[in-house]
């Protein structure tokens, strides 16, 4: 592991900050849960065991080999999962280059795509921490009614992964499932070399037992030398401002920052204080904002494998944590969203309403001020805070509707501001809490879109069409309470849409 970058020149050692983080460092290496002060302590002393996997986890090295080799017959692996249930899976299988199909949306135009495997041949992994994530379990009741209706038994291709004694253990072991319980007392996006990125690894004949090597190793190697740590922690909580850019350019590890997104943005995105990462996609040199990357040129640029960035970023996110008097391993916001989301499926008793916009543009509807396309885009950058931010959530199929991510630089490039684009409702479980809790200088443009179908959820009164749309429509109260500056477009057509979209933004 190898630190270099522009800024590594602003790390003064001897300042009573950074000789601070060090006694910080000595402590986070003894578990002690008192670093982030009495109000957090309850919640640390169950969440602090992520230290201990990269050798703890060798204890489930057996039951996955016998995992691996019940399954590998099976050419195609789903995973169903949200935020730290997902990421750091797919950050190793597109590092490993191998096939996983993450299931984390709601949208049914992306749900349908997880259906066209040949089901004889699929087995799908259902991660849950909590096994109570309302995404997470109507994916599961769709494959297990999907299963049953093609002949299959579901338990012979399914694989529960939770906490023992989680809804979801209970329910499904006395169904007759395999279930792999994590360490419960791992938050949800520190779980990477749990069960939660073992498992499915595991599955799509990932070495696993390398990647905790590798892990181990890194985290010796800082236990010994904490300046490998400390000197990050120390850049990112007193150099860097309240935006990080981070880019997986020229690193062969795609994905790495969006998992690093989810650990920082939701550990740190509290009190008004924390530390956005803005994932871009090609290493750029915007002076405003602080620029991590894994290789090339950045203000930090952290050289490592896979399995050691993952442990380096979790110790560098506890120690920012500390420095900036927050609890890292909660996430206070995040059920506000949830809580909404509950509501409006309550009150529409299973049918989405009818919604309609006081103007349109073409395939666009426009929930907010404006009465075209550009006049909105207009009023809405305007509105955009000096030292502020925009979200851009795109509701839609992030495998066929890709290019609407484009419209995160571009629009970026036009107001001169940092810009996230996250595809909803996974940022729910990412960079959601930030935007709520954080710094509060974000403005909010919400893309949602009609899509080609439904689905309907088993056991459920309301399908997919109408889930995605009440999470939007949630966290969009959610965000409204604030008064934040929130714009929604609605795309009755969704090519015609994303291309009036880029368009407009083109045209600012
Ligand atoms: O694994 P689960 O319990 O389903 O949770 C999935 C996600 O849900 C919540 O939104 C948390 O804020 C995330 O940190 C977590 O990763």
């Amino acid at each position: 592991m190898k630190i270099s970058g522009h800024a590594i020149k602003y790390i003064d050692r001897s300042d009573v900050r950074y000789v601070a983080l060090t006694q910080v460092h000595a402590r986070l290496a003894k578990k002690d849960s008192t670093i982030w002060g009495p109000a957090a302590q309850a919640e640390a002393s169950v969440r602090l065991n992520w230290i201990d996997l990269p050798e703890s986890s060798r204890d489930l090295l057996p039951a996955l080999d016998a995992l691996y080799a019940k399954h590998r017959d099976k050419g195609n692996v789903v995973l169903c999962g949200m935020g730290g249930s997902s990421l750091g899976p797919e950050v190793i299988a597109q590092s490993f280059k191998k096939k996983l199909f993450i299931l984390d949306s709601t949208d049914p135009d992306y749900v349908a795509h997880a259906l066209k495997g040949d089901l004889a041949k699929t087995v799908v992994v259902v991660s849950s921490k909590s096994g109570s994530t309302i995404e997470t379990a109507s994916q599961r009741a769709l494959f297990e009614d999907a299963f049953t209706q093609a002949g299959l038994a579901p338990h012979n291709h399914m694989v529960i992964v939770t906490d023992p004694d989680s809804p979801l253990d209970k329910q499904s072991r006395a169904a007759g499932f395999t279930v792999i319980n994590a360490d419960p007392n791992v938050g949800g996006r520190f779980s990477v070399l749990s069960a939660f990125g073992l498992v499915p690894s595991a599955l799509i004949g990932v070495d696993v037992s390398i990647l905790l090597d590798n892990a181990s190793d890194a985290k010796t190697a800082f236990l010994k030398d904490p300046t490998l740590v400390v000197d990050i922690a120390y850049l990112l909580a007193y150099h860097a401002g309240q935006y990080l850019s981070y880019t997986d350019d020229g690193s062969a590890m795609p994905g790495l920052s969006d998992w690093a997104e989810q650990l920082v943005a939701e550990s740190t995105g509290k009190n008004q204080v924390g530390r956005l990462p803005v994932v871009i996609e090609k290493a750029a040199s915007n002076p405003n904002v602080f620029s991590v990357a894994y290789a090339g040129s950045a203000d930090l640029v952290v050289e490592a494998d896979l399995a050691a960035q993952f442990i380096i970023w979790e110790w560098v996110t506890a120690l920012v944590g500390a420095a900036l008097e927050l609890d890292p391993f909660n996430q206070p916001n995040v059920t506000e969203a949830k809580e909404q989301t509950s509501a409006l499926l309550k009150e529409w008793g299973g049918v989405l309403p009818v919604f309609t916009a006081p103007h349109t543009d073409g395939a666009v509807e426009i929930f907010g001020e404006g009465v075209d396309l550009a006049n909105s885009l207009k009023l809405f950058t305007q509105g955009i805070h000096k030292d502020g931010y925009v979200a851009i959530m795109a509701y839609l199929d992030r495998k066929d509707e890709a290019r609407i991510s484009e419209i995160r630089s571009m629009l970026s490039e036009k107001i001169g501001k940092p810009v996230t684009f996250g595809w909803g409702p996974r940022f729910l479980h990412s960079t959601g809490q930030f935007h709520k809790g954080g710094q509060q200088n974000g403005s909010f443009l919400q893309i949602t879109g009609t899509p080609s179908t439904d689905i309907a959820i088993p056991g459920q009164i309301f399908g997919f069409k109408t889930l995605v749309a009440a999470q939007a429509l949630g966290d969009g109260k959610a965000l409204a309470s604030r008064k934040y500056p929130l714009l929604r477009f609605n795309l009755t057509n969704r090519s015609a849409g994303i291309d009036q979209l880029l368009d407009a933004v083109k045209k600012i």
